[in-house]
């Protein structure tokens, strides 16, 4: 039996008062607090975060608490319980339905980091709560395989629906697929940009991957063929632009952002990540030499209007894991840290997209 005192509509009204703080509007209009139930002394409900990786679910949290403290009953027990349902880019499309979001993650020039900043953000995701997926469309040179240890493996085909499908390798709660498991790693072959093209179609078309959040494309460095075939297979949510801090990493990340920016192309660019930023020993963290040079990163996401969403250190960790076939970030540290901010911080742009993209309407509670 709750309070008689309190309904659930003082609830809701002191809720009504708490800012989403990326998307600017109340909790209550973005549809986001289900399951209100009021007990002797206590209330509970759950928030529906628009990410499991959201950085600001703490501050979200305690809001709630206050508003209801100010607006209620300043003993009344607020239990809060925090869910995630990712919110998708999606607005139709027959290719992967059940795919919220595809995010391509590109580099202007090779040996950047690319596929170590994809593997690494995927298990981030994975490890908030998300559901992950990694095309590895690096024809030039797969290597999420070999970071994922799983360069020998072998997707299965299994009939969906009367239909021939690829089933994605699963690797650490991951689904992935690879040119690298098309084509024997020692013997590559040379890939045409029309058979490229057509690898990266059955990826999509002919690949099972149910329900994914957030689908990770590795591109090969520069712009390609596959570039374009992407854009043109699906729709992709946004583009993240790994870089490095030289001069010549920047220029050639310039050119990789401008791509997706062209008005035929229009694909958001959600932030850019700089990798190798500086150099620390393991064990002195808080030693910083920036033996490439400083802020590149920083100045380039300033100069196009869009996010730094981090600068992930050169560590020797960071190489170690990726040859050892298991993500850095999987152990504990500090780069743990720096890749789990970054996801955090991409899945943040990728909740605001979504939401600026869908004009918020008008919503009910749930309760
Ligand atoms: N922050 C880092 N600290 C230490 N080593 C790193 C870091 N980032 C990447 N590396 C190492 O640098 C090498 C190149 O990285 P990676 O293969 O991810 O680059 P890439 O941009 O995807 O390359 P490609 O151009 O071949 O696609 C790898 O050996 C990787 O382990």
């Amino acid at each position: 039996m709750g309070d008689l005192k309190i309904k659930k509509e003082d609830i809701i009204r002191a809720l009504s008062t708490v800012q989403e703080p990326d998307l600017k509007k109340d909790l209550i209009t973005l549809n986001m607090i289900k399951d209100i139930e009021l007990g002797v002394g206590e209330v509970r409900f759950t928030v529906v975060l628009t990410t499991p990786a959201c950085p600001l679910k703490e501050k979200i949290r305690k809001d709630c608490v206050d508003a209801i403290h100010t607006h209620v009953e300043p003993d009344l027990s607020v239990v809060v319980n925090m869910t995630a349902d990712v919110t998708s880019s999606r607005m139709g499309g027959t290719l992967l339905p059940d795919v919220k979001n595809i995010i391509a993650i590109s580099s202007g020039k090779g040996g950047v980091g690319k596929s170590t900043v994809t593997a690494n953000l995927a298990m981030a995701l994975k490890q908030s709560g998300a559901k992950v997926g990694i095309i590895d469309a690096d024809i030039s040179g797969p290597s999420i395989p070999v970071m994922f240890g799983a360069e020998d493996m072998q997707p299965m085909v299994h009939q969906v629906d009367g239909k021939n499908m690829i089933q994605p390798i699963m690797q650490y709660g991951i689904k992935m697929i690879s040119m690298g498991f098309l084509a024997p790693q020692d013997n590559p072959v040379p890939w045409r940009g029309p058979m490229a093209t057509q690898a990266l179609r059955q990826f999509f078309s002919d690949t099972h991957w149910g329900e994914l959040d957030y689908l990770l494309i590795d591109l090969p460095p520069g712009t390609s063929d596959i570039h374009l075939s992407l854009v043109q297979l699906v729709p992709v949510t946004g583009a993240v632009i790994v870089t490095t801090p030289q001069k010549v990493a920047l220029a050639d990340a310039t050119k990789g952002l401008m791509f997706f920016r062209q008005s035929q192309i229009n694909v958001p660019v959600l932030g850019v990540i700089e990798n190798m930023a500086y150099f620390t020993p393991e064990e002195l963290p808080d030693n910083k030499y920036y033996i490439f040079g400083k802020d590149g990163g920083k100045n380039l996401a300033t100069k196009f209007e869009t996010e730094l969403l981090g600068e992930i250190p050169i560590v020797q960790g960071i190489r170690e894991a990726g040859d050892a076939g298991r993500p850095a970030v999987m152990d504990e540290g500090v780069i743990a840290t720096a890749f789990r901010e970054s996801a955090n911080l991409l899945a943040q742009q990728v909740a605001i997209r979504n939401a600026n993209k869908a004009k918020t309407q008008p919503v009910q509670v749930r309760v």
